[in-house]
């Protein structure tokens, strides 16, 4: 293991040339932290036996099993399916209770205090989980006392979820971190984290925390995908407009993103971090080729829209998948960006180098795409009180409450929880090393619930003229993007356009024909979505929800109340077991209120929109003033969508609502 043979041979002052020339506060701990992981990896190294694994639970975490030792690794308890040093570090803090309740979501296993894990389960739990659910629910009890109840569910289920993320070491592979990693984000990602510094690079792998489902005979991808194909007549659409769809495919470019032409490759082609790599590159010739040389900015055409080389291909961060939204898109954080980077310039005159404006600009505009996704992309998807508020104090922590209202019982309640610092949230400095003792980076399952094709429409009239989605494709994007006006004409329509339910009878018909570039003839993508999943090794839906500590489905009957899509499951799938992942997202009845998708997706954003804020160093300890500069600082919280698309259309002041993510009238 590289990283420990390294760290075996390094002084302590090795550890503070290498990682904290301009912070040696942080030498000490950054020691002590280096030995655990050496004491972990040493144990690890140990060959693990069956025996030992199940004696440990047994003892360790006084579980009572009857059975075999390989029942109770099938039963997927959780003690027993992690790696089995995970286990220990994770289960030792737990109270008996809490494993008796993993047991019991795992397999109903018989445990010695069953009464309070229990009450636990069924009293807070369950009761907490109707509030979330529905914050309307009957019998209505006291905001405080509805809302408590819905977060306690969505705080406890997240930490019960994040139980299961893995701790694994990314090999550093000789990467050592200049003093600039420390100030900036680096173009691959390497050095957000101090001590390892390769977690969440480019090219590092994307992980699987679930198990696959058994093996067992599937009807072919071809005839599930034709049970999701939209019919002829309108489609079901949204509140929200086709802005918010393109917004969600070029966060999900920055995140994550696998090799189509290598379906086996677990490797990330894009940075894990929410680091705007998606307009930056992910290495640093691709962030040289963006960038407008000894200035601060980045590439613009003549129109300042985005610039394309001369055959097609634009000129960004990531370029696959491209469509007129992606050209709406980046065209408008890339102006942001050159905006941003004046500014320091006017803030600051003569102070920052031209790498500086870069760089500073880089950290404000990525922190406020993430605060623009948290706080106002996601409540839109999910107009529910108790998460949007979840998510707000994801970003502010529980200053998020008074914002919300000036209610008695909640100013009640931000006081008897001690204010600000009492959750981890973007800035309040909680260290990621301590944040569960696991290791970042994006899942498998996470790409997989984002396979939100369904939201996209066949075809959008653009200045009078109907384009279909084959228009607005790859190189034909570039088409369109020839006039002076063609982002704000793109926005206006992208506005207006809602975006489509996901449901079951609602994936584009262009899509079962897409002309891709360098394939022979037009891809289906509903059949390579289902494949992927499939070859991926995902869980498959009840599956999904099984491991996800929800109860499992009986019987196809329970996903939907709806004759004619119960109809169109039973003509491809033989039981609730079959179910592709993705078809049981779309189909799923169990949507808490308010939610565009279902609980199984919610509960994977679950864990990772905390992580990826949580996890990172230019969100957490180095999200302040002294880091990001006051203005650069004051810039990302008080920043918004709508500001920044007036910024540039001013024209378009009066149409776009306070959320543009909502439907333009
Ligand atoms: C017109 C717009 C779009 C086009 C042309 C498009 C096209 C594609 C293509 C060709 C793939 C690769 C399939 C493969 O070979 O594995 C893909 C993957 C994917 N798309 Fe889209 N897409 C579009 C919009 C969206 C939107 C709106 C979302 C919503 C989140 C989305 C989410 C995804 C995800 C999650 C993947 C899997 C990525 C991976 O395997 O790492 N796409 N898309």
């Amino acid at each position: 293991l590289p990283v420990k043979q390294e760290d075996a041979d390094l002084s302590k002052e090795e550890h503070c040339r290498l990682y904290c020339e301009e912070y040696s506060a942080i030498c000490p701990q950054i020691d002590i932290q280096s030995r655990a992981r050496r004491s972990e990896q040493a144990q690890l190294s140990q060959p693990l036996s069956l025996e030992k694994c199940v004696a440990d639970c047994v003892n360790k975490a006084k579980f009572r099993f009857n059975g075999t030792p390989q029942d109770f690794m099938n039963r997927n308890t959780i003690q027993c399916r992690r790696n089995h040093l995970h286990m220990q570090l994770q289960e030792q803090n737990l109270a008996t209770s809490d494993h008796c309740l993993h047991a019991m979501f795992a397999g109903k296993e018989r445990c010695n205090s069953i009464l309070p894990s229990t009450v636990y389960y069924y009293g807070l739990m369950r009761v907490g989980k109707l509030y979330f659910e529905d914050p309307y629910y009957e019998p209505k009890t006291t905001l405080l006392l509805s809302y408590g109840l819905g977060l306690y569910y969505e705080g406890a289920m997240r930490g019960r979820l994040q139980t299961r993320m893995p701790y694994f070491e990314v090999p550093r592979q000789g990467v050592t971190c200049p003093a600039a990693a420390r100030k900036y984000r680096s173009a691959d990602g390497t050095c957000n984290h101090v001590t390892m510094p390769r977690m969440g690079a480019v090219n590092t792998p994307l992980i699987s925390t679930l198990e696959p489902s058994p093996p067992r005979t599937l009807p072919p991808v071809k005839d599930v995908a034709a049970i999701l194909r939209r019919p002829e007549n309108p489609s079901t659409v949204a509140p929200f407009n086709q802005i918010a769809v393109a917004w969600i495919q070029m966060m999900t470019h920055d995140w994550f993103q696998h090799d189509p032409t290598n379906p086996d490759s677990k490797m990330n082609r894009v940075t894990h971090w929410w680091d705007a790599s998606q307009l930056y590159g992910s290495t640093l010739t691709q962030q040289r080729a963006v960038r407008v040389p000894n200035t601060g900015k980045l590439r613009l055409d003549k129109h300042q829209e985005l610039n394309y080389t001369s055959t097609g291909i634009p000129i960004t961060g990531f370029a696959d998948n491209w469509w007129a939204g992606l050209h709406m898109m980046h065209t408008l954080f890339v102006r942001e960006h050159n905006w941003l980077a004046d500014q320091f310039e006017l803030q600051y005159p003569g102070v920052y180098t031209a790498n500086d404006k870069f760089q500073l600009t880089r950290l404000c505009l990525s922190a406020l795409l993430a605060k623009i996704h948290t706080i106002e992309w996601t409540p839109t998807l999910l107009d529910n009180p108790v998460a949007a508020l979840g998510l707000h104090t994801n970003w502010r922590g529980v200053d998020a409450i008074l914002e919300y209202g000036t209610q008695f019982e909640l100013q009640l309640a931000y006081r008897i929880v001690g204010g600000d610092q009492s959750v981890p949230h973007a800035g309040n400095g909680t260290t990621r090393e301590t944040m569960y003792n696991t290791t970042f980076a994006m899942t498998e399952e996470f790409v997989a619930v984002y396979r939100m094709h369904p939201l996209l429409p066949d075809d959008m009239e653009i200045e009078g003229i109907t384009l279909t989605l084959n228009d607005l494709s790859f190189v034909d994007a570039r088409k369109l993007t020839k006039s002076v006006k063609t982002t704000q004409t793109l926005l206006q329509a992208f506005g207006t356009t809602p975006a489509n339910t996901l449901s079951l009878q609602n994936y584009p018909r262009q899509l079962y024909g897409l002309e891709k570039p360098g394939m022979s003839q037009p891809i289906n993508l509903a059949e390579i979505d289902l494949q992927r999943d499939r070859e991926r090794n995902l869980p498959r839906y009840n599956d999904m929800r099984r491991q996800l500590l929800l109860k499992p489905y009986k019987r196809l009957e329970d996903l939907t109340d709806d004759e004619t899509e119960l109809n169109l499951l039973k003509s491809v799938y033989q039981d609730i077991d079959q179910v592709d992942l993705m078809v049981g997202c779309l189909v799923d009845k169990d949507r808490p209120y308010g939610f565009a998708f279902g609980i199984v997706p919610f509960h994977v954003f679950l864990v990772m929109a905390s992580r990826r804020i949580l996890n990172d160093r230019f969100f957490m300890e180095d999200f302040n003033a002294k880091v990001y500069t006051d203005f650069g600082y004051n810039y990302v919280q008080s920043g918004s969508l709508k500001q920044v698309m007036v910024r540039h259309f001013p024209e378009l002041n009066d149409q776009i609502p306070d959320n543009p993510f909502m439907n333009w009238t």
